[in-house]
C-alpha cells in the first residue's frame, strides 16, 4: 500500500500542480547543478537496465547462433560490465537526488518556522495550532516520502517506459504491438488500482485517527471511568472503533490481492504471446532468436514500472498537496506590517488612544468601541471591568498586537502604524498573565527580552526587582533548568522571570496584566513588590484584577462592554454616586471581607 493519499479537496488540478512545481523550481537555484547531476545518473542507470536484454540478444544472435565464442565473451563480458556500472550509478542516484529533496525540505522548514514567528497575532486567532503543527508535520511527512525514494522512482519509471517502448519499436514494431495487446487492462486496472487504494488508505488514516483520540481519552479520563465501573464499556467501544480499523486494513489488503496478481497475469500472458509470435516468426525467418529473448527480457521494463507508477501516483498528489498549503502559509501576509516609511518613536511620551473601535474579525462584533484615553509619561493607569469587557484587548492595542479597526493608538504624538517594529518593542514591552517559560536556565529565560545582555545585565535586571537572591539561593542557582523535573519554578517565580525580561528590556511604557492565580501570602508580598519596582519610573497600563492595584495607580479607567465607562482617580470614582467602580470596589471589599 503505498504510504501517501490524498482528498478529493487536496486533489491539485494541472493548472494548480504546474503552478506548485514552478515555483518549487524557481527555489531550486542552489541545488541546481546536483539537480543536473541527478538527472546524468538517473537516464545513465535507465540506459543500463535497457542495455542488458540488448547484450543477451547479441549474445544469442552473434555468439550461440553463430557459433562464435569471442562474441558471447563480448556479450557476458559487457553484460557484467553494465551490470557492475548500474550498480554504482543506482548507489550514486539515491544519494544525490536525496540530497536534492531533504536539502529542499529542510529550507522548507526554515522558511515556514521562520515566516511562522513573524506572523502577528490575528493569524492566530484565525488558525487552529493544530493546523499550523499539521504544516510542519504532515506537509512536510507528504513529500518527505516523495523526495527520498518516491520521486526517483516517478521519474526512472516513466524514462523506462518511454525508451523501452522507443527502442523496442526500433527493434521490432510488428513485437511491440503484440506486446501492446495486455497493455490495455494493465492501464486500466492500474488506473482503478491507482483510484480504490488513494480511497482506502484515506479510510485507514481516518480509523487510525479515530483509534488513536480513543486511545488518548481513554488514558486521560482513566481515574474517571475507573471511578464509574465503565471499563468493560470502555474495551467494547474500544474494541468496536479497532473492528473498523481491521476492516479498512483488510480492504486495501483484497484491493492489492486483486491488483499485484492481475498485473503478474498479464506480464506472464505478454511473455506467452511474444513467444507464441515471436517463435513463429522466428520460424519464418523473419526474426532472430535474440529478439525474440530481447522482448521477453524488456517485458519487466515495462509492467513493472508502470505497477510503480499506480503506486507513487498518490504519493506525488499528496506531496503536491502538501506543498502547496506551504506555499499557502508562506504566502501569508503580516496582518500588523511595518509601514515602508516607519519611523523610530521617540525616547518618551503620551499613549494616545483616540476614537478606537476594534473587532478581532470583520465579521465579529466589536470588542472596542470609541475610546478616548491618554496615558501620560510616568503615569500609572490601571483597567478594571468585568471579564470580557475588552481590558486585555485595550492593552493588545496599546503594543500594537493588532492595530485598532477605527481610530489611532499613538506614542508622543507617532502612530504605532508609523513605528519601526524595533522602536516599539524597545519602548512597549508587556507583561502576561502567564509568562511562556522556554527549555534552558532562568538565566537564558531572562535574556529572551535582549539576547545580547550580558550576565551582569540579567543579575542587574533580577536586582531591579529585588529577586536576585531568591533565584541565586536555588541549588544550581541562576542555571536552574526552569523546565527540568523537581526544579520546576511555582507560579509566583514564573512571574518574577516574566518581569526580569521586562525589566531587562527597560521599556518606557510597561503593559501589564495582573495575574489572577493566587500566591501564598509569603510570595504574593515578593511577587507585589516586584511589579511596584518594575512600574518605578515607567508609563504603566495595568490591567488590575485586584483592586488593591487600582487603588494604588493614579488613574482608573473602568471598561465595560468595550466602553471606557468611567475615567478617574480611585477617590474620584470612589466618590462617583451611582458609579460603576464605586459598585466593583464594594463588590471588591465585601468579598474580600466574605474569605478573610
Ligand atoms: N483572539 C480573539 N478572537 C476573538 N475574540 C476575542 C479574542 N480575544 C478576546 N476576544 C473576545 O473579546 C472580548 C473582550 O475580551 P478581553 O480579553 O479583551 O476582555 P477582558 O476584559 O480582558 O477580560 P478578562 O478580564 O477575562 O481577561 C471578549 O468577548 C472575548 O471573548
Amino acid at each position: 500500500m503505498p504510504g501517501a493519499a490524498v482528498t478529493e479537496e487536496d486533489r491539485l488540478d494541472a493548472k494548480a500542480a504546474g503552478q506548485v512545481m514552478r515555483r518549487a523550481a524557481r527555489t531550486m537555484g542552489p541545488y541546481r547543478a546536483r539537480l543536473w547531476l541527478a538527472l546524468g545518473l538517473l537516464v545513465t542507470f535507465t540506459l543500463c537496465t535497457i542495455a542488458g536484454p540488448y547484450l543477451v540478444r547479441y549474445g544469442i544472435d552473434h555468439g550461440i547462433r553463430d557459433g562464435d565464442g569471442g562474441a558471447l565473451d563480448l556479450a557476458v563480458g559487457a553484460y557484467v560490465a553494465v551490470a557492475m556500472v548500474g550498480f554504482f550509478v543506482n548507489r550514486a542516484q539515491i544519494v544525490v537526488i536525496s540530497q536534492v529533496g531533504e536539502g529542499f525540505l529542510r529550507d522548507m522548514r526554515n522558511r515556514v518556522f521562520d515566516h511562522l514567528m513573524r506572523l502577528s497575532m490575528p493569524f492566530y486567532d484565525r488558525e487552529k495550532a493544530g493546523v499550523v503543527v499539521s504544516r510542519m508535520t504532515s506537509d512536510i511527512d507528504s513529500m518527505q516520502e516523495l523526495v527520498q525514494q518516491g520521486l526517483l522512482q516517478f521519474v526512472s519509471s516513466i524514462l523506462l517506459i518511454v525508451l523501452t517502448l522507443v527502442l523496442l519499436a526500433l527493434t521490432s514494431w510488428e513485437l511491440l504491438l503484440v506486446v501492446a495487446i495486455p497493455m490495455p487492462f494493465v492501464i486500466l486496472a492500474s488506473i482503478r488500482f491507482q483510484r480504490d487504494s488513494n480511497q482506502a488508505y484515506l479510510t485507514v488514516r481516518d480509523r487510525i485517527g479515530l483509534m488513536l483520540s480513543h486511545l488518548q481519552e481513554g488514558l486521560s479520563g482513566v481515574r474517571v471511568i475507573q471511578a464509574y465501573g465503565r471499563e468493560t464499556v470502555e474495551t467494547d467501544r474500544f474494541a468496536h472503533r479497532n473492528k473498523t480499523l481491521y476492516r479498512a486494513h483488510m480492504r486495501s489488503v483484497w484491493i492489492q490481492a486483486w491488483y499485484l496478481p492481475v498485473i503478474e497475469l498479464a506480464g506472464t500472458g505478454a511473455t506467452a504471446l511474444v513467444v507464441f509470435v515471436g517463435g513463429r516468426l522466428v520460424i519464418e525467418d523473419s526474426l532472430t532468436v535474440g529478439t525474440v529473448a530481447l522482448f521477453v527480457l524488456s517485458l519487466s521494463n515495462l509492467f513493472d514500472p508502470v505497477q510503480q507508477l499506480s503506486q507513487l501516483f498518490n504519493q506525488v498528489q499528496s506531496g503536491g498537496a502538501g506543498l502547496k498549503k506551504l506555499y499557502e502559509l508562506l504566502d501569508t501576509d503580516v496582518d500588523v506590517p511595518e509601514a515602508p516609511d516607519a519611523v523610530a518613536l521617540p525616547a518618551a511620551g503620551a499613549i494616545a488612544v483616540a476614537g478606537v473601535g476594534f473587532a478581532y474579525r470583520p465579521d465579529l462584533d466589536p470588542v472596542l468601541r470609541d475610546v478616548d484615553l491618554t496615558v501620560a509619561t510616568g503615569e500609572r493607569l490601571a483597567l478594571v471591568g468585568p471579564t470580557g469587557a475588552g481590558k486585555s484587548t485595550l492593552a493588545k492595542l496599546v503594543a500594537r498586537y493588532y492595530d485598532p479597526t477605527d481610530g489611532t493608538v499613538s506614542f508622543g504624538g507617532v502612530d504605532l502604524r508609523r513605528a519601526t517594529s524595533d522602536s516599539l518593542r524597545q519602548r512597549i514591552a508587556v507583561v502576561p498573565q502567564e509568562g511562556f517559560l522556554f527549555n534552558g536556565t532562568i538565566r537564558d529565560n531572562v535574556r529572551v527580552a535582549r539576547a545580547e545582555a550580558s550576565d551582569e545585565e540579567v543579575e542587574a535586571a533580577l536586582d531591579a526587582l529585588g529577586v536576585r537572591d531568591r533565584f541565586e539561593a536555588l541549588p544550581e542557582g541562576l542555571e536552574t533548568e526552569v523546565r527540568e523535573r523537581g526544579s520546576r519554578l511555582s507560579a509566583g517565580e514564573k512571574q518574577l522571570v516574566s518581569m526580569a525580561r521586562a525589566a531587562l528590556a527597560d521599556p518606557t511604557v510597561l503593559v501589564l496584566d495582573e495575574a489572577t492565580s493566587s500566591l501564598d501570602p509569603g510570595t504574593e508580598a515578593v511577587v507585589e513588590d516586584a511589579v511596584e519596582r518594575l512600574m518605578e519610573g515607567r508609563t504603566t497600563i495595568v490591567i488590575a484584577h485586584r483592586l488593591s492595584t487600582a487603588a494604588r495607580a493614579d488613574r482608573v479607567g473602568v471598561v465595560d462592554d468595550g466602553r471606557l465607562v468611567e475615567l478617574g482617580s480611585h477617590d474620584e470614582l470612589l466618590a462617583l454616586e451611582g458609579g460603576r467602580y464605586r459598585a466593583l470596589y464594594a463588590a471588591w471589599t465585601a468579598g474580600l471581607a466574605a474569605t478573610a
